[in-house]
C-alpha cells in the first residue's frame, strides 16, 4: 500500500488541480459520476460510487491518527422524524435529505445555504411501514433529485433548491412510497419504490432527468403472457404480489448493467401464491436505457419471511478458485451471503453468515434454498421460532467492501421471532401481511448483533465485536486508513480497527445515528460526515432501550485537529 506522506502529497496537488477545473462550472457529467471513488473531493453516488463498496482510498485519518479526530461543524437538518440519508458533496456543497427537507450546506463552515421543504399529504405516514424517513438523493447535471413520501420524484436547481420538475411516480393511496435515493445510470434517472407490506406490484422507474418524463417502467412481477407470469397462481394474486425496490441498486459503467434487489412477496402470508413468484426476492440485471432485464436471480422462491433481497449488491472484482471474477456480493436478510458472477448470474458460493433455521443451505446446483422442517411446520399452520426474525440477520444499513484485503465489512443482527401465519384480506392501502409476529425469549447472555469483518467466499468472520443491548442501524465506511466507521442508535459515531475490529475512537452525537458516513477531502484535508437523527423502524423495534434517545437530525463533519 502507499505511504501516507505520498498518497497526502497526491492528493493535495489532485485536490488544487480538481478546484481550479470545477469552481467554474455546476454540473456533473456521467464521466464524472463513473469516476467518483477516484475523485476524493466529491461524493457523487450513492454508496460512494457506482459499485457501492463504501471504500476510501484517503489515508489521513488512519489508526495512528484518529485519535485527534474532532467535530469541526454541525448543521440541523431541521425534522424530528429520523435521518437515514447519506450526504452527497460536490464543489464544496453538501446536499442532504431527510422525509421533510432536502438542504445543501456549505462545507467550509457548515452555514445552509438553500433548504427546501418536501410537500407531502400529512395522511401519507399511515402507507410508510417502517419509519418516515429518506435515504438519499442523486445529483446530475445541475439538478438534485429526490424522491418522496407520496410516491413522487422531484428535480430541484443545485444552486438555489428551487423545484425544476416534479414526477408522480404512483398513488401513495394505494401504500406506495419512495424512501430510498434514485441512481443515474447512462443518463437515465431510475427510482425505486417502497409498498410490499401493502399488496402493492413493485416496479423500477427510468425518468429523463433534464424533464422528469417516464422513459419505462419495469414492473417486477411480470404480467399474463410475460415470461416468469407462470410462476404466480392463475388470476389477480400477481396484482397484489410485492416486489418492492426500496434501496438502491449499484451499476457497473463498463457493462452498463444495473444490479437492483427485489423486496419480499406479499402477502407474506403464502398459501394464496403458490409458485416461485418471480421476480420478488430476486436481483435483477438491467439495461439501464430501457429497464430490459438481462439475466435475473431468485434469492427465496415463494418468499414469505420478509426476505427482501434489497441490500446492497456490491460491485467487486475477486478471487475465486484461482480465476479473477466479477462479482455482486449480498448479506441476504435470509442470512445466507451470495456471491454471483455479475456478467451472467451464475452463483458461485452462497453460505450462512449467522444463525438460520428456515433453511438448512442452499443448494449449488439449483440456486433454491432447501427449506427445513421449521419452515414446513410454518407451511402447515403452526407458530416457530424463525432464526433470523423479519428484522433480518442484517438489515439495510449498508456494507463496505474494501478491495485491497476482500472483506465485508458490517453490522449484522442476531435475533429470533415467534412468527405464525393468518388470514388476511386485500383492503386498498391497507398492510397486507398475514402474519402474527410475536418477540422470541432471548438469553441476555447472547449477543444481539454484531460489528464485524467477513470473507465474502467462505462467510466466516474475521472478527466480530458482540453487541448486547442493541444491534446497529448504520451503514459502514471503510477506508484505506484502516478504519471502520459506523454510528450507534444511541448517538455514537465510532472507529474500528479494520483488521482486528478494536474501537479507537468514538463521539456522541446529539440524537441516534441510523444513517450512513461518508469521507471526502476538502482543501487537502480529509474530513468525515454522518446524519444523526434517530428513526427507521428500529426504534419501534428496540421500544424502551431507544425511547429516551432525543430526536432531532443534523449533519455533523470531522476532521483532524492540528498537532
Ligand atoms: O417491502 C417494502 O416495500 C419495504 C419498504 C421499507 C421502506 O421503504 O422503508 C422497509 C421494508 N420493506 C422492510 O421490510 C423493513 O424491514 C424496513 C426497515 C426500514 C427502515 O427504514 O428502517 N424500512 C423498511
Ligand atoms: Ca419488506
Amino acid at each position: 500500500m502507499k505511504s501516507f506522506g505520498f498518497k497526502y502529497g497526491i492528493q493535495w496537488v489532485a485536490s488544487i488541480a480538481a478546484l481550479a477545473m470545477t469552481s467554474v462550472t455546476f454540473s456533473q457529467s456521467l464521466q464524472d459520476l463513473k469516476n467518483d471513488p477516484n475523485n476524493a473531493e466529491n461524493v457523487l453516488t450513492y454508496g460512494m460510487g457506482y459499485k457501492q463498496q463504501r471504500y476510501s482510498d484517503l489515508l489521513q485519518i488512519n489508526k495512528d491518527t484518529v485519535k485527534r479526530l474532532v467535530p469541526v461543524w454541525s448543521t440541523s437538518l431541521g425534522s424530528n422524524y429520523g435521518e437515514q440519508g447519506q450526504p452527497l458533496v460536490y464543489n464544496g456543497v453538501m446536499y442532504l435529505v431527510n422525509a421533510e427537507y432536502t438542504v445543501a450546506i456549505n462545507i467550509e463552515n457548515g452555514q445552509q445555504l438553500w433548504r427546501t421543504k418536501v410537500d407531502w399529504d400529512p395522511n401519507t405516514p399511515r402507507v410508510v411501514c417502517c419509519g418516515i424517513t429518506n435515504k438519499g438523493l442523486a445529483i446530475y447535471n445541475g439538478k438534485v433529485f429526490r424522491g418522496t413520501l407520496d410516491a413522487h420524484m422531484v428535480a430541484l436547481d443545485q444552486k438555489t433548491g428551487k423545484q425544476v420538475w416534479k414526477t408522480k411516480i404512483a398513488n401513495w393511496q394505494e401504500g406506495f412510497t419512495i424512501t430510498s435515493a434514485p441512481l443515474i445510470a447512462n443518463g437515465v434517472l431510475i427510482t425505486g419504490i417502497s409498498g410490499a407490506e401493502f399488496g402493492v406490484r413493485g416496479f423500477l422507474d427510468g425518468l429523463d432527468p433534464e424533464t422528469g418524463k417516464q422513459l419505462w417502467r419495469k414492473y417486477t412481477i411480470p404480467a399474463p403472457g410475460e415470461k416468469g407470469n407462470e410462476t404466480w397462481p392463475k388470476g389477480d394474486a400477481y396484482l397484489r404480489g410485492g416486489g418492492s425496490t426500496w434501496i438502491t441498486g449499484s451499476y457497473d459503467a463498463d457493462l452498463d448493467t444495473v444490479y437492483w434487489g427485489v423486496g419480499n412477496a406479499g402477502p407474506w402470508a403464502p398459501s394464496g401464491r403458490p409458485g416461485d413468484n418471480l421476480y420478488t426476492a430476486s436481483v435483477l440485471a438491467l439495461n439501464p436505457k430501457t429497464g430490459d432485464i438481462k439475466w435475473h436471480r431468485q434469492i427465496v422462491p415463494n418468499e414469505m419471511f420478509d426476505l427482501d433481497a434489497v441490500w446492497e449488491w456490491i460491485v467487486g472484482d475477486i478471487k475465486y478458485k484461482g480465476a479473477n471474477r466479477k462479482v455482486i456480493m449480498h448479506l441476504s436478510r435470509g442470512g445466507f451471503l451470495y456471491v454471483v458472477d455479475r456478467t451472467n448470474g451464475e452463483l458461485l458460493s452462497a453460505k450462512p453468515f449467522e444463525k438460520i433455521n428456515w433453511a438448512t443451505h442452499v443448494d449449488m446446483k439449483t440456486g433454491r434454498p432447501v427449506e427445513s422442517e421449521v419452515s414446513k411446520k410454518v407451511r402447515a399452520g403452526e407458530q416457530i421460532e424463525l432464526w433470523p426474525g423479519q428484522w433480518g440477520a442484517k438489515t439495510w444499513g449498508h456494507a463496505a467492501f474494501n478491495p485491497m484485503d476482500g472483506l465485508i465489512y458490517t453490522n449484522t443482527t442476531h435475533a429470533s421471532r415467534l412468527v405464525k401465519f393468518e388470514p388476511v384480506e386485500y383492503k386498498v392501502g391497507q398492510r397486507y401481511v398475514g402474519l402474527q409476529n410475536a418477540p422470541a425469549p432471548r438469553d441476555p447472555k447472547e449477543p444481539i448483533g454484531h460489528m464485524e469483518a467477513i470473507d465474502p467466499i467462505t462467510a466466516k468472520a474475521k472478527w466480530r465485536v458482540p453487541l448486547m443491548d442493541i444491534p446497529n442501524y448504520s451503514a459502514v465506511l471503510a477506508t484505506a486508513g484502516g478504519l471502520m466507521f459506523t454510528g450507534k442508535e444511541t448517538g455514537e459515531l465510532v472507529a474500528l480497527d479494520m483488521q482486528t475490529g478494536k474501537q479507537l475512537w468514538e463521539y456522541k452525537t446529539t440524537s441516534g445515528i441510523n444513517a450512513q458516513p461518508i469521507t471526502y477531502l476538502h482543501h487537502g484535508k480529509q474530513y468525515i460526515a454522518v446524519q444523526s437523527g434517530i428513526g427507521g423502524v428500529n426504534v419501534v423495534r428496540m421500544g424502551p432501550q431507544l425511547k429516551d434517545i432525543p430526536r432531532g437530525g443534523s449533519v455533523v463533519v470531522f476532521a483532524l485537529m492540528d498537532k
